[in-house]
């Protein structure tokens, strides 16, 4: 839906390196609810985390199902009730190979690339935890449909010791607002349902047998509005973000690989994951 340059650059810049394998679809499936809606399932146990292979593969099925002109609507749904995602896979972070950081972080961009500029009416199914990078592949959707109760959502990012890049801060202060996304991102809060719910970070909670049925009913409809409307709106609504990196693409990749390879922030990473694995 955005300019035909912009997704040239887009795609252009995406890793092409021998270095990297092709995307994979047996960390996602692909399925149609009905001829105009699609489902995109991720599928990589244990905790949906996006690692370089998932990224790429997410933004070619995105980019995929949009080329196809029938389909109008894509509900984004994980094949665990537990975990909707994890976020990024901190072993890409780990000890990491430069170049494939470099790259990790440029098909990070393109999950946001692909979702968040997608021309289709897109719902997140959030049945499981999405924190970090989980709750920013929510935040791509429109519409987001959470579990009530237990899993939580949220950018605990601050928490980590780390910091979300600009273009992902956005999004989620687009969405809860100025003064909750303060609140939230300096505390590093990881929400319930029924607490996301009141700041606006998902815009319906339901008990977890409900969330998919509901989901399924709200893209159906999504999927019946005009879809030229639809596109244009979104895209005056969210183009200059999506610009706006584009434009910083590899200034971006920079900060990233910068932060991430230091030598402090590489203790950081480890004793975090190894916290995971004793957990
Ligand atoms: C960390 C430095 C990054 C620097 C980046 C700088 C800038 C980028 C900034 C922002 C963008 C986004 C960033 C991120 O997304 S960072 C990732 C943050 N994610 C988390 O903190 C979530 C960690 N996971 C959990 O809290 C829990 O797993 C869960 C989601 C609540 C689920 O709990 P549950 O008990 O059900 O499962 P387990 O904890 O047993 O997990 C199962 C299995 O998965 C492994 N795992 C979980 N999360 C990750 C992950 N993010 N990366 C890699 N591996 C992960 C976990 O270790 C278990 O593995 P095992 O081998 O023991 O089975």
């Amino acid at each position: 839906m955005f300019s035909t340059a912009a997704r040239a650059l887009a795609s252009r810049s995406l890793p092409r390196a021998p270095s990297i394998l092709p995307p994979s679809r047996s960390m996602l499936t692909v399925s149609r609810l009905s001829p105009s809606v699609a489902e995109l399932t991720l599928d990589k146990a244990p905790a949906n985390t996006l690692s370089l292979e998932m990224a790429l593969a997410f933004s070619a099925a995105v980019s995929e199902i949009e080329a196809d002109p029938s389909v109008t609507a894509l509900l984004l749904r994980s094949s665990s009730t537990k975990i909707f995602s994890a976020g990024l896979d901190i072993s890409e972070m780990s000890g990491p190979e430069p170049a494939r950081l470099a790259d990790f972080w440029r098909a990070i961009q393109g999950t946001y690339l692909s979702l968040y500029s997608s021309r289709l009416a897109t719902v997140a199914c959030i049945e499981g935890h999405a924190p970090a990078g989980g709750c920013l592949l929510s935040l791509m959707a429109d519409y987001r449909i959470m579990t009530g109760g237990g899993p939580r959502i949220g950018l605990n990012e601050t928490a980590l010791g780390i910091a979300a890049p600009y273009w992902l801060k956005d999004m989620f202060v687009e969405t809860v607002g100025r003064r909750n996304a303060e609140l939230a991102l300096l505390k590093g809060t990881l929400f319930t349902g029924e607490e996301a719910l009141a700041v606006g970070l998902v815009d319906e909670v339901l008990p977890l047998e409900e969330v998919y049925p509901r989901a399924k009913e709200e893209v159906l409809k999504l999927a019946r509005i005009p879809a030229k409307g639809r596109a244009e709106t979104k895209r005056l609504l969210r183009g200059a973000a999506v610009d706006e990196l584009l434009a910083g693409r590899e200034a971006d990749v920079a900060w990233f690989t910068e932060f991430v390879l230091e030598e402090g922030t590489q203790k950081g990473i480890k004793a975090y994951l190894d916290s995971l694995k004793k957990k």
